[in-house]
């Protein structure tokens, strides 16, 4: 049996800045989240600058890029956005360490889907070729499909992150291990062809190490809405090690 990896943690900031963003008052810093998730021991943050800035806003993702580069250890930066939109500026700008490709339309009420192929290919390859001849790992968000997984492989692709709102959906409902079953095939056959494998989207404390002991070899998960509502129940920092237990809480089961 393949040893496990350690899974990474990386918090998205999205919800404190969504908090913030309410009166003119510049509380809850996101700055001041990251560092204490970091402290914590959360490997990396994310953020998702949507070009409406309902959210994280364009000084956010400049002062979080100097959180990161002066971190005494390193920890990584995940930009998320749609590359035909904003995201393109913010890599060329921050070179983070990877930018996450995101299908979403300018106004959308959140992530909910995936690129597909062939049909992006195309337009996507310059974008992704682009983002490694700076040095920035390009991870694509995808649906659990595993013959779609070849085709990200072939666009250039380091790694995929699987959409996972289906199996939190499906948690706790008889869909539950069917759903999980969607994702192990597709992160098996994203590996076969050479991508690493992160994941996100309604990850939570409650669903989370089922999903890291049955699919293999996840590299990464994002995890923002659930850990700032966890947060404000139990501080940034307790959340970062209550969610840090829950991945390395994967039993050495047999993987399905
Ligand atoms: C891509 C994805 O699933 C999330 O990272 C996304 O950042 C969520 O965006 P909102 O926080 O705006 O819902
Ligand atoms: N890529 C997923 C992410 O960054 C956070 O998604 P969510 O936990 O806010 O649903």
């Amino acid at each position: 049996m393949t040893t496990p990896v350690k899974t990474a943690l990386s918090i998205n900031l999205n919800k404190v800045a969504l908090v913030r963003n309410t009166r003119h008052l510049e509380i809850p810093s996101v700055t001041r989240a990251a560092r204490l998730c970091l402290e914590a021991g959360a490997q990396g943050i994310t953020v998702h600058p949507r070009p409406d800035e309902r959210h994280i806003r364009p000084g956010d993702v400049e002062k979080l890029a100097g959180v990161i580069a002066t971190w005494p250890v390193k920890r990584e930066y995940n930009i998320e956005g749609n590359p035909f939109q904003n995201l393109m500026d913010y890599v060329r700008k921050y070179r983070p360490h990877q930018a996450t490709f995101v299908p979403d339309g300018e106004d959308q009420f959140t992530s909910d889907h995936g690129w597909s192929f062939p049909q992006d290919a195309e337009r996507l390859k310059p974008l992704i070729d682009e983002c490694k001849a700076l040095g920035v790992r390009v991870s694509l968000f995808m649906d659990p499909i595993p013959e779609q997984m070849a085709a990200a492989k072939a666009v250039g692709a380091d790694r995929v992150e699987l959409y996972t709102e289906p199996y939190a959906a499906a948690f706790g409902t008889p869909e539950q291990s069917t759903q999980l079953a969607r994702y192990v095939a597709a992160a098996k056959a994203a590996q076969a062809v050479g991508l690493g494998v992160n994941a996100g989207h309604d990850l939570s404390l409650r669903n989370l190490t089922p999903f890291v002991t049955h699919v293999p070899q996840v590299l990464e998960v994002s995890i923002g809405h659930a850990f700032v509502t966890d947060a404000l129940e139990m501080g940034y920092a307790e959340a970062v090690r209550a969610y840090r237990r829950s991945l390395d809480a994967r039993a050495d089961g047999v993987l399905l």
